[in-house]
């Protein structure tokens, strides 16, 4: 019984005593509290004990030690990095049908898959079956755009993937690296301004020197819009409140709230159209940034509109030209789903990549990894023996053998987005086990592409090389872009735009960790990311 039902029966049974039985019930409002917070508490008790502890079809399944009664494995999960947990689980499980199960806050079920056959059964062969939840719907929906790609099912989702894939056919992509390049020498130029300012090596947290870069990328490659990102920092000085509007808006939306837990436990006990009533701070920053997102979205659109009409033809071939070529979105309520579908692409197409970068340069400047970093760079400078290259191409970047094995591992050792989250829209099936509609499904890219059984013993180790022996023990060991009709669609995109950034930045700059073994503290957040940036000592290697 829902908390709806039981609350419109009580109002109907309590008026009905008052009136017929006012001696035992004179008042309805009293009758009404009493008899429903006693059906709430049974509901309560029904479904975060009874249900999941003694009848859940899944209580058979392989299940961590060590759960609260009530609380289920939610302390080690909010303790830990998103993950981690789930990656000692899978070691430590037998885990022969390829599911494990947890259980979250008051023993909400979570069912892992782990096997490349459960994995394929939820990522391909039954993808539209498994669709995303309403907390992600209600929550990074509205900032990521729901009628956009990411939130569309079924054979929405299927028409709105075939009219974008021309903006990710490999020649589109091939075409799109002068701009990546172009950015990442902007990058370079910036902070080469700084290091030659100072007069010691300085301190610099690349964090949001990446978000304004990639979000420059995504506006220039995606939409052919200048966001000047970069362009906007002045003085050096890439903080939470410098870059452009923009961008602002996205640190906001991205930087995991120290009230994150509260929040949590609110959203499960309070409806979410309450909670955005309240003056919580959180709520009204991510509402003021959202409103600054759908704004610019617009924006971007009216731009390319009047560039069309002026030129009197769609000769682009960008996302946005192709959505505006398609004439999918003319008629009414058009404008709204390629708003949509424009902030999908601007909040998934931009903070990802830039997590990967401050990874990437995490790991290469760790005193045991200095030599990979040296490579590298030997690597970039012997192929452009004349210095950092005005241009490059397509060709030079895929050359890259090195290179490749890099930003494959640190994406494999750091996937962006850890832990993604499906529901069963409808009874089914992974393996022999039984699916009832409205199970809650866990995807972690982050346990997956560092599993012992997938990547050898020392999987958890950056170890680059490891890509010229191939690439895991299944199709489904590397899950950071995840897999099937669902995947990535900008992997390929994503995975060129990383190699001209990292060549860009590795070619000139050395990287050394600022303070020898810091500790880095990832939290929730819609991107892994680290708790207060990496400050790297940054300083320029001659002869580029
Ligand atoms: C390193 C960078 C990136 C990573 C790690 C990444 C990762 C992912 C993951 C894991 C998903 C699936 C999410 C889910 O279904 O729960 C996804 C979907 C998506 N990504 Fe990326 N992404 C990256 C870059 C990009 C870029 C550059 C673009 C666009 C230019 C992009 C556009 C999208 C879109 C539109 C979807 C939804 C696809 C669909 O549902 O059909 N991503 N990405």
């Amino acid at each position: 019984m829902s908390k709806r039902l039981i609350l419109a029966s009580t109002t109907v049974a309590s008026l009905l005593l008052a009136r017929h039985d006012p001696a035992h019930f004179p008042s309805s409002t009293w009758t009404f509290l009493g008899i429903s917070t006693l059906l709430l508490t049974g509901l309560f008790v029904y479904n975060a004990v009874i249900f999941p502890l003694m009848l859940s079809p899944f209580r058979h399944l392989p299940t961590p030690k060590g759960a609260n009664w009530l609380l289920g494995h939610f302390l080690d999960i909010h303790r830990s990095a998103t993950g981690v947990p789930q990656l000692r689980w899978m070691e430590e499980l037998p885990n022969n049908n390829g599911l494990i199960r947890y259980r979250g806050l008051f023993n909400g079920e979570r069912i892992v898959p782990t096997s490349a056959k459960t994995l394929s059964e939820v990522l391909h062969q039954k993808s539209y079956s498994f669709i995303k939840p309403d907390f992600m719907r209600n929550g990074i929906g509205r900032i990521l755009g729901l009628q956009g790609i990411l939130f569309s099912e079924g054979d929405e989702h299927r028409h709105q993937r075939k009219l974008l894939l021309p903006a990710f056919s490999h020649s589109q992509i091939k075409n799109l690296v002068p701009t990546f390049w172009d950015v990442s020498l902007e990058l370079t130029e910036k902070i080469s301004e700084i290091v030659s300012a100072s007069v010691e090596t300085p301190v610099i947290d690349m964090s949001h020197w990446f978000s304004l870069a990639t979000l420059d990328i995504i506006g220039l490659a995606g939409f052919g819009y200048q966001f000047n990102a970069l362009a906007s920092v002045k003085n050096g000085d890439a903080t939470s409140e410098s870059g452009s509007e923009l961008a602002q808006a996205y640190n906001t939306i991205f930087k995991t709230p120290a009230v994150a837990l509260a929040m949590h436990i609110a959203r499960l006990v309070f409806p979410r159209w309450f909670l955005r009533l309240l003056p919580i701070k959180r709520t009204q920053e991510v509402k003021e940034a959202s409103k600054v997102v759908k704004r610019v979205s617009l924006e971007i659109i009216d731009a390319k509109k009047l560039e069309i009409a002026e030129k009197k033809a769609v000769t682009d071939r960008d996302i946005l030209s192709v959505m505006l070529k398609s004439g999918q979105y003319d008629g009414p309520g058009g404008v709204e789903i390629m708003r949509d579908q424009m902030m999908t692409f601007l909040a998934a197409g931009h903070e990802t990549t830039a997590t990967a970068m401050i990874w990437a340069l995490y790991v290469l400047s760790l005193k045991e990894n200095i030599h990979i970093q040296n490579r590298l760079r030997e690597e970039i400078r012997d192929a452009f023996p004349h210095g950092i290259p005005e241009k490059v191409s397509y060709e030079q970047i895929e050359s890259l053998k090195y290179l490749r094995n890099v930003t494959s591992e640190v994406l494999r050792i750091y996937p962006p987005v850890t832990l993604t989250a499906r529901y069963a829209a409808e009874d089914t099936t992974l393996g022999d086990q039984f699916i009832p509609k409205g199970a809650h499904i866990v995807i972690v890219p982050y346990a997956i592409n560092r599993s012992k059984e997938l990547w050898g013993e020392d999987a958890d180790q950056f170890r680059p090389d490891r890509w010229n022996e191939g690439q895991g023990e299944s199709n489904y060991a590397f899950l950071t872009f995840l897999a099937g009709p669902r995947g990535c669609i900008g992997n390929v995109f994503a995975k060129l735009e990383f190699k001209c950034l990292l060549a860009a930045m590795i070619g000139k700059f050395a990287f050394v960790e600022a303070e020898e073994g810091r500790e880095i503290v990832v939290r929730g957040g819609i991107t892994a990311k680290p708790i207060g940036g990496i400050p790297l000592k940054v300083s320029i290697v001659e002869g580029w």
